[in-house]
């Protein structure tokens, strides 16, 4: 049942809108209007229960005085939820008379609304509709099912007074790194709601930070950091160094001559076997050093050639145009007699400890991966697939350079690097054999190289090194192909070697190419991931060229005993925090007098002294009586103040050979 209010519930209810309290029995006891009765009436209740004095609800009272129909004095609206509405139903019974709820909206002009004042709006709690919860789904209003009800004003959105959301947002600036953080311009858009999105003033790099590049190293605790990780991985290094190694070699009291152009002649052939099966000419090579700049070159000698056409030499200078990575540039034919004979040299490109795919593959023996003694093993078809993808990209370069390879020989294509091959005795073929060839076309010659190729896979697809022996036996090694490799393979390399139809002109190296489109893209992912990883090993190098400078400026400055007893130079003065800084990057010792070893330590303070940080430290004398606290930024002002002071002392001659260090660095 219906509680009935009591006077002093009413008491909220005693101040007017305007704020002037109004008398109490002019106003119709609220029970009154809800129940008909008041039981307070003779208890006190101080509201007016004289029904007939006023006709009209209050409502109409309020009208008529000119006041809001809603104020304070308002019958008191108790919200219902749908269980209370579906139980029972808390307005009056003039509620149950009141007309049915119409939505406003374009519906309006058709269905009138119950007459209501014109100029103040009435409440009336009979014209509050019960919230019936609607499955409507906005996404599928435009979809034909439910185009009635988007056209239903009931349900458009501009019936709950809101804007569309693309309306009432700002438009989204999108991000710019390197953008300026101005805040006018971020004001601009007039949203104070939004952060700023780049608020912070782009700051010089920081060089002393180092910033890991992947790939990374799995095992290691979020936060350390080993001694390799500041330069490049060992197995490189030791790569790089014996290349290196290999370049610097130098053979004592040799035989070999020095020619006109290039000295310091080193055989780089294995066997010593006078082959003249490529060239006619039993051939040697060499490694030499250039006269003219100095650096390191391939010679490659034709025993026994005699130069009878001059135009034959020239034919070799086309071979500087082709410039590629799978083939070994080419610099100069020559001939000399320093050997004591008639030869033709070649020089191109030199690559330290270069093997030939024979001796790579079949020249040592290698043990079977399944125990089966020693052998020749299958190459993998990922390797085989990258031999092709490398040799079609040289033969690409050198037909589109009119040219043609005519050597793809197991024996003359190098491997510089895992699985990098590149095409090492260019041009020869073209002088040597100048006059026999002379009348074929060059398309003969390219058709022929396509057919040697497909011959040269075929023979490290079968681990046969023995050209003649594939010639011969062509079928029965394609025959062979499908049991070790993919379909694929096998029908490139039939594609390759079977000759083209007679006027067909599709047979051309750019048709192979797109035809194995799929395994070109494959080896160039493979390129393009052992280049990241390079780069990886580049950046943990990065900065070390700088510290090693640093390093040269910082002890050229300390302990110079010539300067000694010198006030100007004295270690006393500008000079003594620097040597004090030496002892506290390097000589550090723990609390028993051990020395500290500690590389990250060492490479923090000589990162922070050259980017000059602010950061402050304490040096302490050797003798522990005194006590310096400097930041790096001063010490690198004195670092360089004093190298400029020890440069003006220098009498070092601008011609002066040796790699000058200049205060800049
Ligand atoms: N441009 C080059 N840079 C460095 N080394 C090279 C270069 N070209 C060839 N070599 C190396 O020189 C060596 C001899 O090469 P060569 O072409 O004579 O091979 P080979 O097996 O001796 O052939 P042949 O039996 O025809 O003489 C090989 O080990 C090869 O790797």
């Amino acid at each position: 049942m219906a509680t009935q209010f009591s006077p002093n519930d009413m008491r909220r209810g005693q101040v007017s809108q305007s704020g002037s309290p109004r008398p109490k029995n002019h106003t119709i006891c609220r029970n009154i209007l809800i129940y008909g009765h008041c039981r307070y009436k003779d208890q006190g209740c101080a509201f007016n229960h004289d029904t007939n004095q006023n006709k009209g609800s209050p409502i109409q009272e309020h009208q008529q005085s000119g006041k809001k129909a809603l104020n304070v004095e308002s019958p008191s609206f108790t919200p219902i939820t749908l269980q209370q509405a579906a139980k029972k139903s808390t307005f009056s019974s003039q509620a149950a008379s009141a007309a049915p709820f119409t939505p406003r909206g374009p519906s309006a002009n058709t269905t009138p609304n119950p007459p209501q004042a014109a100029d103040a709006p009435v409440f009336n709690p009979s014209n509050i509709r019960e919230f019936q919860p609607q499955t409507f789904d906005i996404s599928n209003a435009g979809s034909p099912n439910n185009q009635s009800a988007a056209n239903d004003s009931t349900y458009s959105i501009e019936n709950f007074g809101m804007a569309p959301i693309a309306q009432a947002l700002p438009p989204p600036v999108p991000f710019n790194p390197y953008a300026t953080s101005e805040h006018s311009a971020i004001s601009s858009h007039g949203a104070a709601y939004y952060q700023p999105q780049f608020a912070t003033p782009l700051a010089p790099p920081q060089y002393h930070l180092y910033a890991p590049i992947g790939p990374y190293r799995e095992d290691l605790l979020p936060y350390q950091r080993v001694t390799h990780d500041f330069f490049i991985s060992e197995r490189l290094r030791d790569e790089l160094q014996k290349k290196s190694h290999a370049t610097l070699q130098t053979m004592p009291n040799s035989p070999l001559p020095q020619l006109e152009k290039y000295h310091s002649l080193f055989p780089l052939d294995t066997s010593n076997r006078k082959n003249t099966a490529i060239f006619g000419y039993p051939s040697w090579v060499f490694k030499a050093v250039s006269s003219k700049d100095g650096k390191y070159y391939c010679l490659r000698r034709l025993e026994g050639y005699r130069l009878t056409n001059e135009k034959a030499i020239h034919a070799a200078r086309e071979w500087k145009k082709v410039i590629n990575a799978n083939v070994v540039t080419f610099h100069e034919a020559f001939t000399t007699r320093v050997f004591q004979d008639s030869s033709l040299i070649f020089c191109h490109d030199y690559h330290p400890l270069a093997q030939t795919l024979y001796e790579h593959h079949f020249a040592t023996p290698q043990p079977h991966p399944r125990g089966r003694g020693l052998g020749p093993v299958a190459i993998p078809e990922n390797v085989l697939w990258s031999y092709i993808s490398q040799l079609s990209n040289a033969l690409r370069a050198i037909h589109h350079a009119k040219l043609a390879a005519r050597c793809l020989d197991m024996t003359k294509i190098i491997i510089t690097d895992k699985n990098r091959i590149r095409l090492a005795a260019t041009a020869i073929l073209d002088v040597v054999q100048f006059e026999a060839t002379q009348p074929r076309p060059v398309a003969d010659l390219q058709q022929e190289d396509l057919v040697q190729f497909g011959k040269l896979m075929l023979a490290l697809a079968s681990s046969t090194p023995q050209a003649d022996h594939v010639n011969n036996n062509i079928q029965r090694y394609m025959d062979s192909l499908p049991m070790k490799y993919s379909a694929s393979l096998a029908e490139a390399i039939s594609w390759l070697i079977s000759p083209p139809a007679p006027g067909d002109k599709t047979k051309h190296i750019d048709t192979f190419i797109s035809n194995i489109a799929m395994h070109v893209m494959n080896s160039a992912d493979q390129a393009l991931r052992a280049s990241d990883s390079l780069t990886s090993e580049l950046t943990r190098e990065l900065e070390n060229g700088r510290l090693v400078r640093l390093l040269c400026k910082l002890n050229t400055i300390t302990e110079r005993g010539e300067y000694a007893g010198e006030v100007a130079w004295s270690e006393n003065g500008e000079r003594y925090p620097l040597k004090l800084f030496r002892d506290y990057v390097f000589h550090q010792v723990d609390d028993q007098g051990r020395p500290v070893l500690d590389l990250g330590h060492m490479i923090r303070c000589l990162n922070k002294l050259d980017a000059a940080a602010e950061d402050r430290i304490t040096l302490v004398t050797r003798d522990e009586q005194s006590v310096f606290v400097v930041s790096y930024k001063d010490l690198k002002l004195l670092l360089d103040r004093s190298f400029n002071e020890l440069l003006k002392r220098t009498k070092q001659a601008q011609n002066s050979p040796g790699t000058v260090l200049v205060p800049g660095i």
